[in-house]
Protein backbone atom coordinates (compact mmCIF):
# COMPACT_ATOMS: atom_id res chain seq x y z
CA UNK A 1 0.00 0.00 0.00
CA UNK A 2 1.04 3.51 -0.87
CA UNK A 3 0.30 5.96 2.19
CA UNK A 4 0.86 9.51 1.76
CA UNK A 5 0.62 11.71 5.03
CA UNK A 6 -0.01 15.91 4.82
CA UNK A 7 2.18 15.84 2.12
CA UNK A 8 3.02 19.83 1.12
CA UNK A 9 5.08 21.26 -1.44
CA UNK A 10 6.21 24.62 -1.66
CA UNK A 11 8.45 26.16 -4.41
CA UNK A 12 10.19 29.24 -2.67
CA UNK A 13 7.01 31.07 -1.22
CA UNK A 14 4.44 29.16 -3.50
CA UNK A 15 2.32 26.32 -2.00
CA UNK A 16 1.58 23.85 -4.81
CA UNK A 17 0.55 20.96 -2.46
CA UNK A 18 -1.62 21.93 0.46
CA UNK A 19 -1.20 18.63 2.71
CA UNK A 20 -2.55 16.05 0.71
CA UNK A 21 -3.57 13.00 2.61
CA UNK A 22 -4.59 9.64 0.75
CA UNK A 23 -3.82 5.56 0.15
CA UNK A 24 -3.57 3.46 -2.97
CA UNK A 25 -4.18 -0.08 -2.40
CA UNK A 26 -2.51 -3.20 -3.90
CA UNK A 27 -4.80 -3.37 -7.41
CA UNK A 28 -6.03 -0.07 -7.76
CA UNK A 29 -6.01 2.16 -10.32
CA UNK A 30 -6.50 6.10 -9.51
CA UNK A 31 -6.36 8.96 -11.73
CA UNK A 32 -4.78 11.92 -10.83
CA UNK A 33 -6.58 14.89 -12.35
CA UNK A 34 -6.10 18.93 -12.17
CA UNK A 35 -6.12 21.78 -14.16
CA UNK A 36 -2.51 22.91 -15.89
CA UNK A 37 -0.17 24.07 -13.51
CA UNK A 38 -2.23 22.30 -10.48
CA UNK A 39 0.69 20.36 -9.27
CA UNK A 40 0.12 16.53 -10.90
CA UNK A 41 3.54 16.52 -11.90
CA UNK A 42 4.94 17.77 -9.21
CA UNK A 43 3.11 15.44 -6.72
CA UNK A 44 4.62 12.12 -9.36
CA UNK A 45 7.99 13.77 -9.23
CA UNK A 46 7.76 13.46 -5.48
CA UNK A 47 6.25 9.88 -5.36
CA UNK A 48 9.11 8.68 -8.14
CA UNK A 49 11.27 10.05 -5.05
CA UNK A 50 12.82 12.69 -7.42
CA UNK A 51 12.13 15.34 -5.78
CA UNK A 52 12.05 15.95 -1.96
CA UNK A 53 8.18 17.08 -0.47
CA UNK A 54 8.64 20.82 1.86
CA UNK A 55 6.58 18.34 4.70
CA UNK A 56 4.80 15.21 5.38
CA UNK A 57 5.31 11.51 4.72
CA UNK A 58 5.18 8.56 2.85
CA UNK A 59 5.66 5.15 3.02
CA UNK A 60 5.63 2.24 0.42
CA UNK A 61 4.26 -1.14 1.96
CA UNK A 62 5.67 0.25 5.43
CA UNK A 63 8.51 1.20 4.48
CA UNK A 64 9.04 5.09 4.88
CA UNK A 65 10.85 6.88 1.92
CA UNK A 66 13.01 8.60 3.83
CA UNK A 67 14.37 5.44 6.04
CA UNK A 68 15.15 3.46 2.94
CA UNK A 69 15.04 5.79 -0.54
CA UNK A 70 16.99 2.80 -2.36
CA UNK A 71 14.55 0.03 -0.88
CA UNK A 72 11.76 2.20 -2.08
CA UNK A 73 12.83 3.23 -5.18
CA UNK A 74 13.04 -0.58 -6.60
CA UNK A 75 9.43 -0.72 -6.12
CA UNK A 76 8.48 2.21 -8.43
CA UNK A 77 8.15 2.69 -12.43
CA UNK A 78 7.98 6.00 -13.29
CA UNK A 79 6.84 6.85 -16.63
CA UNK A 80 7.45 10.72 -17.13
CA UNK A 81 6.36 13.38 -19.80
CA UNK A 82 9.43 13.17 -21.82
CA UNK A 83 10.28 10.16 -23.54
CA UNK A 84 13.57 8.78 -22.27
CA UNK A 85 15.07 6.06 -24.60
CA UNK A 86 17.74 5.80 -27.06
CA UNK A 87 16.23 7.07 -31.03
CA UNK A 88 19.75 5.22 -32.67
CA UNK A 89 18.63 2.01 -30.80
CA UNK A 90 16.10 -0.99 -31.77
CA UNK A 91 13.32 -1.71 -29.50
CA UNK A 92 15.55 -4.95 -28.25
CA UNK A 93 18.87 -2.72 -27.80
CA UNK A 94 16.83 -0.23 -25.93
CA UNK A 95 14.84 -2.91 -23.44
CA UNK A 96 18.33 -4.90 -22.96
CA UNK A 97 20.44 -1.63 -22.51
CA UNK A 98 17.56 -0.56 -19.46
CA UNK A 99 17.18 -4.33 -18.05
CA UNK A 100 20.81 -4.36 -17.77
CA UNK A 101 20.13 -1.40 -15.48
CA UNK A 102 17.56 -2.52 -13.62
CA UNK A 103 18.12 -4.57 -10.32
CA UNK A 104 16.45 -7.54 -12.14
CA UNK A 105 17.32 -10.42 -14.82
CA UNK A 106 15.09 -10.85 -17.51
CA UNK A 107 15.50 -13.14 -20.66
CA UNK A 108 15.04 -11.72 -24.14
CA UNK A 109 11.96 -13.18 -24.39
CA UNK A 110 10.55 -12.33 -21.46
CA UNK A 111 11.58 -8.55 -22.46
CA UNK A 112 10.04 -9.01 -25.86
CA UNK A 113 7.08 -10.23 -24.17
CA UNK A 114 6.91 -7.00 -22.13
CA UNK A 115 6.59 -5.47 -25.13
CA UNK A 116 3.86 -7.88 -27.24
CA UNK A 117 1.56 -7.16 -24.03
CA UNK A 118 1.04 -3.96 -25.39
CA UNK A 119 0.97 -4.83 -29.01
CA UNK A 120 4.31 -3.34 -29.63
CA UNK A 121 6.07 -5.77 -32.23
CA UNK A 122 8.74 -3.96 -33.76
CA UNK A 123 11.36 -5.57 -32.08
CA UNK A 124 14.05 -5.17 -34.06
CA UNK A 125 12.99 -1.57 -35.31
CA UNK A 126 14.96 1.32 -34.85
CA UNK A 127 13.37 3.53 -32.05
CA UNK A 128 13.69 6.57 -34.59
CA UNK A 129 11.31 4.46 -37.05
CA UNK A 130 8.51 4.28 -34.47
CA UNK A 131 5.58 6.34 -34.28
CA UNK A 132 5.02 8.68 -30.94
CA UNK A 133 2.49 6.45 -29.83
CA UNK A 134 4.68 3.46 -29.87
CA UNK A 135 7.47 4.95 -28.08
CA UNK A 136 4.99 5.90 -25.51
CA UNK A 137 4.47 1.96 -25.22
CA UNK A 138 8.13 1.25 -25.41
CA UNK A 139 8.39 3.88 -22.29
CA UNK A 140 6.00 1.77 -20.72
CA UNK A 141 7.31 -1.17 -21.19
CA UNK A 142 10.77 0.22 -20.24
CA UNK A 143 9.29 1.04 -16.72
CA UNK A 144 7.95 -2.24 -16.27
CA UNK A 145 11.00 -4.40 -16.06
CA UNK A 146 11.87 -4.61 -12.90
CA UNK A 147 8.16 -5.82 -11.58
CA UNK A 148 7.10 -2.11 -9.62
CA UNK A 149 4.83 -2.69 -7.28
CA UNK A 150 3.81 1.01 -7.89
CA UNK A 151 3.80 2.62 -11.62
CA UNK A 152 3.48 6.14 -11.67
CA UNK A 153 2.71 7.46 -15.49
CA UNK A 154 2.17 11.23 -16.47
CA UNK A 155 -0.36 11.95 -19.07
CA UNK A 156 0.88 8.02 -20.78
CA UNK A 157 -1.75 8.49 -23.45
CA UNK A 158 -1.47 11.97 -24.75
CA UNK A 159 -1.07 12.48 -28.24
CA UNK A 160 -1.83 8.88 -29.19
CA UNK A 161 -4.47 7.19 -31.43
CA UNK A 162 -7.43 5.87 -29.82
CA UNK A 163 -6.22 2.42 -30.77
CA UNK A 164 -3.36 2.65 -28.76
CA UNK A 165 -5.13 4.34 -25.93
CA UNK A 166 -7.58 1.67 -25.45
CA UNK A 167 -4.83 -0.94 -25.43
CA UNK A 168 -2.78 1.04 -23.42
CA UNK A 169 -5.77 1.23 -20.98
CA UNK A 170 -6.25 -2.32 -21.22
CA UNK A 171 -2.84 -3.30 -20.04
CA UNK A 172 -3.15 -1.19 -16.63
CA UNK A 173 -6.31 -2.71 -16.36
CA UNK A 174 -4.74 -6.35 -16.83
CA UNK A 175 -1.80 -4.94 -14.87
CA UNK A 176 -3.38 -4.14 -11.64
CA UNK A 177 -5.95 -7.43 -11.58
CA UNK A 178 -3.03 -9.92 -12.39
CA UNK A 179 -0.33 -8.72 -10.94
CA UNK A 180 -1.85 -6.32 -8.03
CA UNK A 181 0.27 -3.05 -9.44
CA UNK A 182 -0.92 0.38 -7.28
CA UNK A 183 -1.01 2.75 -10.50
CA UNK A 184 -1.51 6.03 -9.98
CA UNK A 185 -1.66 8.49 -13.46
CA UNK A 186 -2.74 12.01 -14.28
CA UNK A 187 -4.86 12.77 -17.89
CA UNK A 188 -6.61 15.40 -19.03
CA UNK A 189 -9.06 12.85 -21.08
CA UNK A 190 -12.26 12.35 -18.46
CA UNK A 191 -13.49 9.91 -20.26
CA UNK A 192 -10.07 7.91 -20.12
CA UNK A 193 -10.53 8.31 -16.29
CA UNK A 194 -13.97 7.26 -15.65
CA UNK A 195 -13.47 4.25 -17.85
CA UNK A 196 -9.74 3.20 -16.34
CA UNK A 197 -9.91 4.05 -12.71
CA UNK A 198 -11.11 3.04 -9.60
CA UNK A 199 -10.91 6.48 -7.70
CA UNK A 200 -10.43 9.83 -9.05
CA UNK A 201 -8.09 12.79 -6.84
CA UNK A 202 -8.77 16.15 -8.27
CA UNK A 203 -6.22 18.59 -6.83
CA UNK A 204 -6.09 22.68 -7.99
CA UNK A 205 -8.19 25.18 -7.21
CA UNK A 206 -10.45 24.98 -10.65
CA UNK A 207 -13.81 22.73 -10.13
CA UNK A 208 -13.75 22.09 -14.05
CA UNK A 209 -12.38 18.58 -13.82
CA UNK A 210 -14.09 17.80 -10.49
CA UNK A 211 -17.98 18.95 -12.02
CA UNK A 212 -16.98 16.75 -15.50
CA UNK A 213 -16.56 14.10 -12.79
CA UNK A 214 -19.41 14.55 -10.62
CA UNK A 215 -22.22 14.81 -13.52
CA UNK A 216 -20.84 11.79 -15.15
CA UNK A 217 -21.49 9.91 -11.86
CA UNK A 218 -17.78 9.52 -10.23
CA UNK A 219 -17.21 10.75 -7.06
CA UNK A 220 -13.49 12.48 -6.55
CA UNK A 221 -11.58 12.80 -3.65
CA UNK A 222 -10.91 16.88 -3.75
CA UNK A 223 -7.99 18.56 -2.46
N1 LIG B 1 11.09 23.45 -10.12
C1 LIG B 1 10.14 24.38 -9.96
N2 LIG B 1 10.41 25.57 -9.42
C2 LIG B 1 9.45 26.50 -9.24
N3 LIG B 1 8.15 26.30 -9.56
C3 LIG B 1 7.83 25.13 -10.11
C4 LIG B 1 8.79 24.10 -10.33
N4 LIG B 1 8.15 23.01 -10.88
C5 LIG B 1 6.86 23.37 -10.98
N5 LIG B 1 6.66 24.62 -10.52
C6 LIG B 1 5.36 25.34 -10.45
O1 LIG B 1 4.49 24.53 -9.67
C7 LIG B 1 3.17 24.55 -10.20
C8 LIG B 1 2.71 23.13 -10.49
O2 LIG B 1 3.42 22.61 -11.63
P1 LIG B 1 3.20 21.12 -12.15
O3 LIG B 1 4.11 20.93 -13.32
O4 LIG B 1 3.36 20.18 -11.01
O5 LIG B 1 1.68 21.17 -12.60
P2 LIG B 1 0.84 20.13 -13.46
O6 LIG B 1 -0.47 19.97 -12.76
O7 LIG B 1 1.63 18.91 -13.71
O8 LIG B 1 0.64 20.94 -14.82
P3 LIG B 1 0.42 20.40 -16.34
O9 LIG B 1 -1.00 19.88 -16.43
O10 LIG B 1 0.59 21.67 -17.13
O11 LIG B 1 1.47 19.38 -16.66
C9 LIG B 1 3.22 25.46 -11.43
O12 LIG B 1 2.80 26.75 -11.04
C10 LIG B 1 4.68 25.48 -11.80
O13 LIG B 1 5.03 26.69 -12.41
Amino acid sequence: MLNVTSLSKKYGKTRVLNSLSFMINPGEIVGLVGENGAGKSTLLNILASLSKPTSGSLSLHSIQFDKNIKKVRQMIGFVPQEIAIWEEFTVQENMVFFEKLSTVNKTTDELQQLCMDMNLDKWKEPVKHLSGGMKRKLNMAISLIHDPELLLLDEPTVGIDLKSKNEISSYLQQLAAEKNTMILFTSHDMDEIINVCDRVLCIGEDTFYQNILQEAGTTPEIF
